[in-house]
């Protein structure tokens, strides 16, 4: 059962933002004591006595002959397949969930697309989420220049906004409201130091870890997306009237100058899963390095229950079907994270390629 897998935590954040300090902080939790912590290369602050003491085979393993995200991604997986003879004692694993700090300059899509396809490492783990640190001292400017730093933001499930004790108020403000426009479905909370409660970063994934079942609507980030306003969806539903069905209705908070769109597209009528297939192979064929991000809750014609999809940039996870619909809306929602792709673009193709279709 995929809640029954191992969580991996991919913490990332660009050059000195603060993810050594968070880790530090996290391994001395009860939460993190038997996490297996798997670090790019040791930065700045290096790790301080307590993780220190975990090493060298006490589950923290340090890869630095390479970047994760290009060179050495092979190597993850083979760490990642050998932990569970390596890391066990008396036959049983001794490691429960698994974090992984990447360098700062890491591209954060290629090592997703490794945890959630490499076989090997999908049979026993699951890819739970991207927690991106940022700095709020110099954030702006990292965001304008260095386009890894956008990217780990805008892929990011959780964001951490640290030194905001060194950060000028209204910049930490003006920049809250930048994030909010590249990614308003992750969380975002400042973290002083490092310190943070580690449930707000851990169990990112689709299933709730209190009940193991799914929480499709905090995994989509709907509220964000969807919770706008009253007037988008009278205004979609006389469109759909007008236009007899299915079409994409999008709601969008993104009008900012980063390039990044956040949205969600949704569609009232059953859909038809070839159909839908196609689409989306035909999108990330055309434009996979700009699709960041793409989840869905899918309702498929001819299946009683959800199928819920997930994506990054050319590669898709396996589909899942859920046990049951999460609640009574049995509407398909769709939601991307793309870079120079609006959403009108995305709403208008898949309406007239499912109208031309269905004609
Ligand atoms: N004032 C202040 N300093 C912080 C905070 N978080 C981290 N730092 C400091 O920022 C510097 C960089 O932190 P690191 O944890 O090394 O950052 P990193 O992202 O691991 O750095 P690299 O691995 O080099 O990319 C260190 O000097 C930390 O002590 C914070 O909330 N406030």
């Amino acid at each position: 059962m995929p809640e029954s897998l191992i969580p991996v935590t991919l913490l990332t954040g660009f050059l000195g933002s603060g993810k050594t300090t968070l880790l530090n902080h996290l391994v001395r939790q009860p939460e993190l004591a038997d996490a297996l912590v798997i670090i790019n290369e040791f930065g700045e602050v290096g790790l301080d006595h307590l993780l220190m003491s975990r090493l060298p085979d006490d589950s923290v393993v340090e890869m630095s002959s390479g970047c994760l995200c290009c060179t050495i991604r092979g190597d993850l997986v083979s760490t990642l397949k050998d932990a569970h003879w390596r890391f066990s004692r008396a036959g049983e694993r001794r490691f429960d969930r698994v974090v992984i700090e990447t360098t700062g300059l890491a591209d954060p899509a290629p090592i997703v697309q490794t945890l959630m396809t490499v076989g090997v490492i999908t049979r026993r783990y699951r890819f739970d989420g991207v927690v991106t640190t940022i700095d709020l001292t110099n954030a702006d400017r990292t965001l304008d220049t260095q386009p890894e730093a956008l990217k780990q933001a805008a892929m990011a499930d959780c964001l951490l906004l640290t030194k905001a004790d060194l950060a000028e108020p209204t910049a930490v403000k003006a920049l809250e409201q930048r994030l909010l426009a590249i990614n308003p479905s992750a969380c975002r909370l400042q973290v002083h130091n490092g310190v943070v409660a580690p449930r707000t970063l851990l169990e990112l994934g689709l299933y709730d870890p209190a009940t193991k079942i799914p929480d499709v609507a905090r995994w989509l980030g709907e509220e964000a997306l969807l919770g706008v306003s009253g007037d988008h969806d009278a205004h979609d539903s006389a469109h759909d009237q007008e236009h007899g069905g299915h079409h994409a209705h999008a709601h969008d908070l993104n009008r900012h100058d980063d390039h990044i769109s956040a949205f969600c597209l949704v569609l009232d009528e059953p859909l038809d899963e070839s159909l839908l297939d196609t689409w989306l192979d035909l999108q990330r064929s055309l434009s996979g390095k700009d699709m960041l991000r793409i989840k869905g809750i899918l309702n498929l014609r001819g299946r009683e229950r959800p199928v819920v999809i997930h994506g990054v940039q050319h590669i898709q996870h396996p589909p899942v079907e859920l046990p049951a619909w999460p609640s009574e809306d049995r509407r398909s929602k769709l939601v991307f994270i793309t870079r120079d792709i609006p959403r009108e673009t995305l709403a208008q193709s898949l309406d007239a390629f499912l109208d031309s279709w269905q004609r």
